[in-house]
């Protein structure tokens, strides 16, 4: 059978790394219908998705991530995997927070790919080096560094402005300013009080202050070319999730020398997740179901685990494959992703579709961009206004 697959990965490192799920699906004989959709890290994607589900014609796999599999799963339209997870043992393999994403109603509908961090930095080792500076661990150090390596002619920190990048970079200084249950707090429980704090103050001004290391070809720049800057060694760093270490994969650098990464300043302790996975909607054709059913088998196969994830730049979503393989960021990631468990300083990308609602995120990200590019918004107006969006979620 065949099966369509709605995704969003298009670039240099994210195309290779679907490409070995294609590869796998084909080598068992089944079809594969590419339906890829970039932009906005899933934006369009959803919106295209939406009018193809309404019109009664989803395709049979989509990546959907996070909260959204609940609003698919209201709908009724998800198939039950329960039988595949079953006989795979997937609650087993994954972690609780992993198998949770993955249910709807107690039954299995989606399948996890990965997990990706979202609280990293990028940097050029030999841009640092010609600038004198040290891979920052505080912001203070970042914004002194940033004047010395303007000083040599780089760009300190290179970035995409969209609203979904904003918002990344955003709830890095979230976190680092406040700390894991303050984030949680802010952006899960969606706490007035908190987003309206002198901590939300102060992270929305650090949040902006970082444009002052940015360059003037910023604005609406897709996040790949922002990583392509650092791999160029035309910018020094980017705060980006490890989807971008899958470009510096891609253009055959190696982690610990070619480039570095370390967690975002003030964030080494916390660890903010993004898993995608992919939904299988409910099929009439039993050759198509039979071939979606391979394809949710096959995806946390440990062939397919390694494979994907070393060249997407994210992490196996089960915890349980050796990953001595590795490069050291990939071994760091998961290192802390177990600690993060444990210390439960783990926490949801609102970025990336982990923590809110979608139509309380697409306010967040109207708030935080617009604060972002316009100087006449006090952080303060921008802290009330992410607080009255709260308060009209409920
Ligand atoms: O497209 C950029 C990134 O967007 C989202 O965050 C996806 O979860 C990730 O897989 C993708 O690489």
């Amino acid at each position: 059978g065949e099966v369509e697959v709605l995704h969003w990965w298009t670039s240099g490192g994210e195309a290779q790394a679907v490409g070995t799920l294609r590869d796998l699906l084909e080598s068992e004989g089944h079809g594969w219908k590419d339906f890829a959709v970039a932009g906005g890290a899933g934006d369009s994607a959803m919106t295209v998705l939406k009018s193809r589900a309404m019109s009664g014609n989803p395709p049979s796999a989509a990546q959907i991530n996070g909260p959204e599999i609940q609003e698919w799963g209201e709908l009724g339209l998800l198939g039950n995997l329960d039988e595949v997870a079953a006989e795979e043992n997937w609650d087993e393999l994954l972690s609780p927070i992993v198998a949770d994403m993955m249910r709807h109603d107690g039954h299995y509908v989606a399948v996890p790919v990965n997990v990706h961090r979202v609280n990293w930095l990028w940097a050029n080792p030999t841009v640092l080096e010609d600038a004198g500076v040290e891979v920052p661990t505080t912001w203070n150090e970042l914004f002194a560094a940033g004047d010395a390596l303007r000083e040599a002619g780089y760009v300190p920190l290179a970035h995409g402005g969209q609203p979904w990048q904003d918002a990344t970079t955003f709830e890095t200084v979230v976190l680092s300013l406040g700390g894991a249950d303050f984030y949680r707090q802010a952006f899960v429980e969606l706490d007035q009080e908190t987003l309206e704090s002198d901590t939300m103050i102060e992270a929305l001004t650090t949040f902006r202050r970082l444009r002052e290391l940015m360059d003037e070809g910023m604005p609406g720049r897709d996040w790949n070319l922002a990583t392509k800057m650092v791999i160029d060694g035309q910018a020094a760093m980017q705060i980006m999730g490890d989807w971008a270490k899958g470009e510096f994969t891609a253009a055959n650098m190696q982690a610990g020398s070619d480039y570095l990464c370390a967690p975002v300043p003030g964030t080494a302790d916390d660890f903010i997740f993004n898993i995608d996975s992919f939904a299988m909607f409910q099929l009439e054709d039993a050759d198509a179901s039979e071939a979606q059913t391979a394809l949710a088998r096959l995806i946390l196969q440990p062939e397919f685990q390694q494979t994907f994830n070393q060249l997407k730049g994210s992490i196996p979503a089960r915890s349980d494959l050796d990953m001595s393989e590795s490069d050291s960021c990939a071994q760091r990631s998961m290192d802390d992703f177990k600690a993060a468990s444990e210390t439960d300083t783990l926490v949801p990308s609102v970025a990336h579709r982990m923590a809110m609602r979608s139509d309380v995120q697409g306010a967040f990200f109207d708030i935080i961009t617009n604060y972002f590019n316009d100087d006449s918004v006090t952080a303060e107006q921008a802290a009330q206004r992410l607080s009255q969006a709260a308060s009209l979620a409920f």
